[in-house]
Formats: structure tokens, C-alpha cells, sequence
């Protein structure tokens, strides 16, 4: 276990009061990524949220995408003015400060520790959207000892997701209606009948969405192959179903899976406990999960056989769902938006 220097709290220089001394340094680099995470600029592709940070890996693995990633590249300059920090320890801190800024997100544990030149994950952890649900649970199981479950529960990280490169012709496609709350609208949605592409058919790892219209900057909704079949799966099925409205279940899972995905490859053991300094998420979803305007549970693709699907309202309404591009408060994005121009939130 990771060691915690004593009960009793200790006055950092900026006069903090933490129980590690180590984690003195956290406070003004919490305070740094929250000021710079707002502005929607440092990180393209987030907006405001953040949530690419929490597996910087996804984009690296791409290969649409050489190199790091915009998410780890935009992480130089804090990396720069908070020396006293590892770059991993920076990828993992900013990945459960920017993901406690969305509503419903649990707050992850933050463990200090990670040496200097060692990567945050080792790579080619992150499967492909195009592998099939056996070459997914062994990568998984292999890289990080995910089980199924787990693997899963990891997937509540795609209802605040959006995709940049699977199809060329769109950007910042959200894969839930609600890409800036994590709800269970993923589990949800992907469950749904697809019945077109948001952008052009026929790229590798993208099947049909069930909300694929757009208007503007407002792309529509995006459906990975992977999600498709692993929520269909008999070895994930019950497990992808179990998590359709079931916020506190899913927050729980996802923040078990999280505090092992933060520490693969590395020896945690005299890692000190920093999760103090994370910030209490804000906002909590009180909201059920809902059927998006139009869709009902007959457009429901039920493939967990031993649970009934459970019982949800339909959102109003007698057209297809449009998801916002901006989040209703960041002015900046919806500002642009309104000019008609690309605010760089590509
Ligand atoms: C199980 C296999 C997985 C596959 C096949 C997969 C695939 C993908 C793909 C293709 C994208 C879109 C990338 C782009 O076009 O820009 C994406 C985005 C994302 N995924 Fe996954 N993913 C998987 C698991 C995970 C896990 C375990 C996490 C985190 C715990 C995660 C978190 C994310 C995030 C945060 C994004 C958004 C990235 C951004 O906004 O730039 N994914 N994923
Ligand atoms: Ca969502």
C-alpha cells in the first residue's frame, strides 16, 4: 500500500494543509490546470472537460495520429512550470483534476510517485476500435490485467468522449448525447438500433450510429465497432447492460478500474497518497437515464438474456436529438459557434 506519512497534516509553503508533504506542489499545479482547462484552448478536442487526459494513450495508438498526442503535447508548458513534477505523475494528475470538472465523474484516487523517464502506460495497451471483442479482453487482460468487468467499466470513460479522427471529413464526435456529462447514456445509447454514419460510411472501426444527425458544428453521434460488439457480447453483454442507469454502480466501477489503469507498470508501493488534492466533483447526475427524443425501447438491441432490460422514459420530442457541440457554459465555444467559424475545439 502506498505510505502515508502520519495521520496528522502538515502546512505546505503556500499554507495548505495536507497529510504528505510530497503533495504540497499539487495545489498550484491544480490550481494552474484548472485555470487553463477552462479556457477550452489548451486542450483541442476537450472543450472545457478534459477527458481525453484520462488515457492519453487513446490518441498515441491511433494511427491516424503520429506521435503524442494534442492532449499530452498541450501538457509541455505545465510540465515546464511545475518541474518538481513527473511527467506521468502530471498526465495522471491532470487526467482526475479534468475529469472532476464533469458532472456525474467520480473522483479518482491520484497516487504520487512515478519516476522521471518512465511512460504513464506502456504502449499499445489501447486496443483498436476495429479488433474484435477477443483481441480486446486479451490486450486488456495482458496489459493490465483487466478483467471483462473491469474492461467495461473502463467504457463509462466514452460517455464524455469525442472522436477526432475515426472518420476524416468530422471532428469532436460525441459517442453519447451527452458528451459533457458522465451518465450512462453510452451504455444506453450504443445499445440502440444504428441507422447511419454522422459523417461519410465506411471507416475502419465505425459502424452505424443511432443518432447520426447533425447541423453545423453539431456533427451527431458516433458508434465505435468496439463498443457495438462489446455490448453485445455474451462475455460483456450483462455486464455493458448492468451499467444502463445505474449512475452510482457505474462511478464506483469506473473509479476501481481507473485507480488500476493509473498505476499499470509501475511499482506503486512507496507511491504516496495524493488523492486529497484532487478536487470533490461539483455535480452529481440526478437525471435517469432517458431514451433520446424519438427512440423508444423497441429500438433497443438487447443482447444480456438474463436480466429484463430496465424500464426508461423517452425524451420529448418528434425529431432526432441534436447534440450541442458547446457546453451550455463556455461562452468562448459558443461564441464562435454562433460567428460560424471553428473555435479550435477541433
Ligand atoms: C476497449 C477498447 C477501446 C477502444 C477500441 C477505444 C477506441 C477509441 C477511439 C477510436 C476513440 C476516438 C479517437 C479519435 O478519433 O480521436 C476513443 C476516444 C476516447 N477514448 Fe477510447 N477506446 C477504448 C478504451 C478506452 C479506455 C479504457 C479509456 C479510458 C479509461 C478510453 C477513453 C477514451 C477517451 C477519453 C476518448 C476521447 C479522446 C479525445 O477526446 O481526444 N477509451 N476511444
Ligand atoms: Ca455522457
Amino acid at each position: 500500500a502506498p505510505s502515508s506519512e502520519s495521520t496528522s497534516l502538515v502546512t505546505c509553503p503556500d499554507g495548505n494543509r495536507v497529510h504528505h508533504r510530497a503533495c504540497c506542489p499539487l495545489f498550484a499545479l491544480r490550481e494552474d490546470l484548472q485555470r487553463n482547462l477552462e479556457e477550452g484552448q489548451v486542450f483541442p478536442g476537450g472543450g472545457a472537460d478534459g477527458s481525453m487526459l484520462v488515457f492519453p494513450d487513446v490518441e498515441p495508438n491511433f494511427p491516424a495520429n503520429l506521435g503524442i498526442s494534442d492532449s499530452v503535447e498541450a501538457l509541455l508548458p505545465f510540465l515546464s512550470s511545475h518541474p518538481e513534477i513527473s511527467a506521468g505523475d502530471l498526465i495522471q494528475f491532470a487526467g482526475a483534476v479534468g475529469i472532476s470538472n464533469c458532472p456525474g465523474a467520480p473522483r479518482l484516487q491520484f497516487l504520487l510517485g512515478r519516476p522521471n523517464a518512465t511512460a504513464p502506460a506502456p504502449e499499445g495497451l489501447i486496443p483498436e476500435p476495429q479488433d474484435t471483442v477477443t483481441s480486446i479482453l486479451a490486450r486488456m487482460s495482458d496489459g493490465g490485467n483487466f478483467s471483462p468487468d473491469e474492461v467495461i467499466a473502463l467504457l463509462a470513460s466514452h460517455s464524455i468522449a469525442r472522436s477526432d479522427h475515426v472518420d476524416p471529413t468530422i471532428r469532436a464526435v460525441p459517442f453519447d448525447s451527452t458528451p459533457f456529462t458522465f451518465d450512462t447514456q453510452i451504455f444506453l445509447e450504443v445499445l440502440l438500433k444504428g441507422v447511419g454514419f454522422p459523417g461519410i460510411p465506411g471507416n475502419l472501426g465505425e459502424v452505424e450510429s443511432p443518432l447520426p444527425i447533425g447541423e453545423g458544428l453539431n456533427v451527431g453521434e458516433m458508434r465505435l465497432q468496439s463498443d457495438f460488439a462489446l455490448a453485445r457480447d455474451p462475455r460483456t453483454a450483462c455486464t455493458w447492460q448492468g451499467f444502463v442507469n445505474e449512475q452510482e454502480k457505474m462511478s464506483i466501477a469506473f473509479q476501481a478500474a481507473m485507480a488500476k489503469l493509473a498505476i499499470i507498470g509501475q511499482d506503486a508501493t512507496h507511491f504516496v497518497d495524493c488523492s486529497e488534492v484532487v478536487p470533490i466533483p461539483v455535480f452529481s447526475v440526478n437525471k435517469p437515464a432517458t431514451f433520446p427524443a424519438t427512440k423508444t425501447c423497441a429500438d433497443i438491441q438487447q443482447a444480456c438474456l438474463s436480466f429484463p432490460f430496465p424500464s426508461l422514459a423517452s425524451d420529448p420530442g418528434a425529431t432526432e436529438t441534436i447534440i450541442p457541440h458547446c457546453i451550455a457554459t463556455d461562452l468562448a465555444c459558443l461564441a464562435a459557434e454562433y460567428q460560424g467559424g471553428s473555435n479550435g475545439d477541433s
